[in-house]
């Protein structure tokens, strides 16, 4: 057993259907076959129909599930409105979302236009908000009991020069999540938010992590675990937190990176210090705890 292994047991998401927005390519996808494979049925919706329908077609032949794709710019309400009223005609009712679509890239900030500012917050912050309010509206309405998992990132906590309108959007998204994790708890509505550390996918890794970079730094050593992560780690959590397992958590956020938000800590370049150099260092420092009890 390890972390390249499925967590939960088998059918441990019957009779439940889960929208995974951006479920066509990357992390999405990833979730969306482990949802699968526990018996969900899953909508992935996106821009790219085709990218999406070869996804169903390779996933519902992976694992036998039921998937159905609809094409959906997050940004645009009538197109969310639509992807509900299909899942609900396919599957009856729906009970999960994972907000996971995002646009993202690398520049520094003075570089940007007005409309490229627009354009990343308007998929990370603006989607998850319409398709939230979509769903949470029918579920109050139709007292349904449903969870949102929203896709976030560390630097939503730190921020993040360089990615200054993805870490504006991902710290909305945040707070939307534990203010809305309490409005809604008298429905039975929970939402809680997975920020991950680096998890290779193209759609990243083209944008944040370019050739030109990934020539020149080398992030795993920045991370105390050592390794990125993989995408099973991050599926078996998605798939606990829109599970009933997780019924009495809500409005958190788990961070899954491998300590790498961590490095911020005061003291952590004394990493460097060799065993030789503790020693001389333990040695002035108990001397200095000697003489300061003779001068009182
Ligand atoms: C360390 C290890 C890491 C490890 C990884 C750590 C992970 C960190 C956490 C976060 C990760 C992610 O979110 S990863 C998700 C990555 N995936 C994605 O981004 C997928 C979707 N992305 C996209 O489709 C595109 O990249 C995006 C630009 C966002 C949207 O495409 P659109 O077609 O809607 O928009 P466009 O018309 O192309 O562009 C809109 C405007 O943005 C401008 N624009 C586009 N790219 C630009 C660029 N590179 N520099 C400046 N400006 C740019 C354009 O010129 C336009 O402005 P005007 O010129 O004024 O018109
Ligand atoms: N990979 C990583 O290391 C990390 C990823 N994340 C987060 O994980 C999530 C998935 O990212 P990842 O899998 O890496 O990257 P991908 O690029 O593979 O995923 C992004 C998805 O968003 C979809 N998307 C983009 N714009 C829109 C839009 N306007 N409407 C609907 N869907 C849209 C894309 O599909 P299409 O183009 O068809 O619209 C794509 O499937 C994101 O929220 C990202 O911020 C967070 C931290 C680290």
């Amino acid at each position: 057993m390890g972390y390249k292994e499925g967590m939960l047991r088998d059918g441990a998401l019957d009779n439940k259907t889960v929208i995974v927005t951006g479920g066509g390519t990357g992390l999405g996808k990833s979730m969306a076959t482990y949802f699968l494979k526990l018996g969900a049925n899953v909508v992935i919706c996106s821009r790219r129909l085709e990218v999406l329908e070869t996804t169903a077609k390779e996933l519902e032949e992976q694992t036998g599930g039921q998937i159905l794709a609809i094409a959906c710019d997050v940004r645009k309400t009538e197109e969310i409105e639509n992807v509900i009223t299909k899942s609900i005609e396919k599957f009856g009712q729906v009970d999960g979302l994972v907000n996971n679509s995002a646009g993202n890239f690398i520049s520094p900030t003075e570089r940007l236009s007005y409309k490229a500012v627009d354009t990343v917050v308007d998929i990370v912050l603006r989607g998850t908000y319409y398709f939230t309010l979509a769903l949470g509206k029918y579920w109050i309405e139709n007292k349904i009991k449903g969870t949102v998992l929203n896709i976030s990132t560390t630097y939503a906590w730190t921020g993040s020069g360089w990615v200054v309108p993805s870490a504006m959007a991902k710290a909305g998204v945040l707070a939307m999540t534990k203010s809305l994790a309490f409005e809604w708890a008298e429905h039975g509505i929970r939402l809680n938010a997975i920020a991950p550390g680096p998890f290779p996918t193209k759609g990243a890794w083209d944008r944040l992590f370019p050739e030109e970079l990934a020539k020149k730094f080398s992030f795993e050593n920045r991370i105390p675990l050592q390794r990125v992560g993989d995408h099973q780690e991050l599926a078996n959590l998605a798939a606990y937190l829109v599970s009933d397992f997780s019924a009495y958590i809500t409005g958190e956020v788990i961070t899954l990176d491998g300590g790498e938000v961590l490095s911020a800590g005061q003291f952590n370049f004394l990493k460097e210090v060799s065993e030789d150099q503790w020693d001389a260092i333990e040695d002035q420092i108990k001397n200095a705890n000697r003489n300061s009890k003779k001068s009182e």
